[in-house]
């Protein structure tokens, strides 16, 4: 679990004659659940890319418990995200030709040498938790609740203290989506993840405990309950 704090952040493009994000105070208590929303521009994928060390931090400060990721180089981030972050992307970003299983396990043995040989009955345990039945089979033969499930229990491999989900229910159907949903929230909690949420689903957003709503890179949130 890790709390955020944003400082006085300020995230410019070039030719944009506003800033895309600007966020002046921001904090999110370790083991919340926050959402964020806003129209299409308004800055959501550029608020993710800054939070997880994706993109560089040039004004302002995002500190997640101790840790200032304005003060790290692009190899410190990518350090740091592996070891706290677990990201569940709209579109799955799942390797075909590898098995629900092998794809939970890809990103650890990609990031380690050696793979810890505890994580392999993890990964089976979480993707029995998130219904999946046969962790043998092909990942491209499964169907789009599937993966995003697969997707979820990935995201939970390495224990990271914080969860971070870009519109993970917008690729789904109803039903999916609504399963999806379910099992982010029960595992955020059983795991004490921290949890973000960027979506527009109004179903899963407003089980969240608070509401960050971006308008051309401003909150404009009902900050209801950020700090409790
Ligand atoms: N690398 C970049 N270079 C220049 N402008 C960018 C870059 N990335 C984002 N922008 C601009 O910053 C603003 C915010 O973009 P962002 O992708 O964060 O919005 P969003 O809320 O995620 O949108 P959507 O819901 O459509 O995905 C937009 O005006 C976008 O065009």
């Amino acid at each position: 679990m890790l709390p955020l704090a944003i400082k006085n952040l300020s995230v410019t493009y070039p030719g944009l004659d506003a800033p895309a994000l600007r966020i002046d105070d921001l904090s999110v208590a370790p083991g919340s659940r926050l959402a964020i929303t806003g129209p299409s521009g308004s800055g959501k994928t550029t608020f993710v890319n800054i939070i997880t060390g994706l993109e560089a931090i040039r004004i302002g400060s995002v500190l997640w418990g101790d840790t200032d990721l304005s003060g790290l180089s692009e190899s410190g981030r990518d350090r740091w995200r592996a070891r706290n972050i677990g990201l569940v992307m709209q579109d799955f970003h799942l390797f075909p030709g590898l098995s629900a299983l092998d794809n939970v396990l890809l990103p650890q043995r990609l990031a380690h040498f050696r793979l810890d040989p505890a994580l392999p009955q993890r990964a089976a345990d979480l993707l029995a938790r998130v219904g999946i039945e046969r962790p043998r089979q092909s990942i491209e033969t499964m169907s789009r609740g599937q993966m995003q499930r697969v997707a979820v229990a990935r995201a939970l491999l390495a224990r990271p203290g914080v969860l971070i989900a870009d519109e993970p229910t917008a690729s789904l159907d109803e039903d999916n989506g609504a399963a999806v949903a379910d099992l982010l929230l029960e595992l955020a909690r059983e795991e004490q993840a921290t949890l973000i949420v960027v979506s527009h689903d109004a179903r899963l957003v407003e089980r969240m405990d608070s509401v960050l709503r971006l308008v051309s890179g401003h909150p404009v949130t009902d900050r209801r309950e950020l700090a409790a």
